[in-house]
């Protein structure tokens, strides 16, 4: 089995180093052509306007979007959620160019700009229900987007109250509530729709392997037993410890 990463622009490398660990080969796409030799796509976290532009530079939307279409599982990691989203708001303006398929509208950079990046424990439950460890992730939030709504056919695999982020005040772009612990509000950071995988935040860059896991269940090849995919039983796992992968982790 072979997992292509979109390698525009941003954390494909950190993508390609987890599928390693998993001892699944992930190689690097950059032309329309390279979609025809791939079972599966992650589009990794970037600056979405600039993969849009690249995208289109390589004339990469049309095979994109029948690989979507084809119903291949496509995995978009936070400037990869933008991308796949139906509907994107606070985009940069002349707006963005998207994939599309995922049925949903995203706020770009709901959670505000670099400096109000943020880690926090998530919740996770279907994906434990799968890949058991620990009852919450790590997640890494960079300059991260949010989903606002979705549609009937998409799950939503792990949200956030509005009261959770104290860097919401600071970040004009979210409706105040007035108390946000009250109201109860929430959004969404992590969802699933058919072939279809979307999360606000990096797994990528953390020691936990489990989306990793998890999306690659989502490979028909994995289904038919016929993959090479490392055992990830919970007990060898180091979730949220330092990793023996190449790149920097964030404690
Ligand atoms: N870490 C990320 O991928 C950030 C994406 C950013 N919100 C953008 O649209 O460019």
């Amino acid at each position: 089995m072979v997992v292509g990463v979109l390698a525009l622009q941003g954390s494909f490398n950190e993508h390609i180093a987890v599928l390693k660990r998993l001892g699944v080969k992930g190689v690097e796409v950059r032309k329309p052509e390279q979609l025809l030799s791939v079972s599966s796509l992650i589009i990794p976290g970037g600056e979405s306007t600039t993969m849009a532009k690249l995208a289109e530079l390589h004339n990469l939307f049309p095979a994109l979007r029948e690989f979507v279409q084809m119903g291949k599982p496509v995995w978009g990691t936070c400037a990869g959620l933008i991308f796949l989203a139906n509907r994107a708001t606070g985009q940069k303006t002349g707006g963005q160019k998207l994939i599309g398929g995922l049925d949903c509208t995203v706020h770009r950079n709901f959670f505000g700009s670099q400096i109000q990046s943020f880690e926090t424990e998530l919740p996770i439950p279907q994906v434990v229900a799968e890949e058991g460890g620990p009852p919450s992730f790590r997640a890494v939030f960079i300059r991260a987007p949010a989903i606002l709504d979705v549609g009937p056919d998409v799950e939503v695999l792990a949200d956030i109250p509005l009261s959770a982020i104290e860097t919401i005040n600071s970040n004009p772009a979210i409706p105040k509530e007035e108390d946000s612990t009250e109201s109860g509000k929430k959004v969404i950071v992590a969802v699933k729709q058919g072939n279809l995988l979307a999360t606000a935040f990096h797994p990528e860059l953390t020691a936990d392997t489990r989306w990793h896991s998890y999306f690659l269940k989502m490979v028909p090849e994995i289904e038919e037993g016929t993959s090479d995919i490392v055992s990830t039983s919970t007990s060898n796992q180091s979730f949220g410890a330092r990793s023996t992968i190449d790149f920097p982790i964030y404690q």
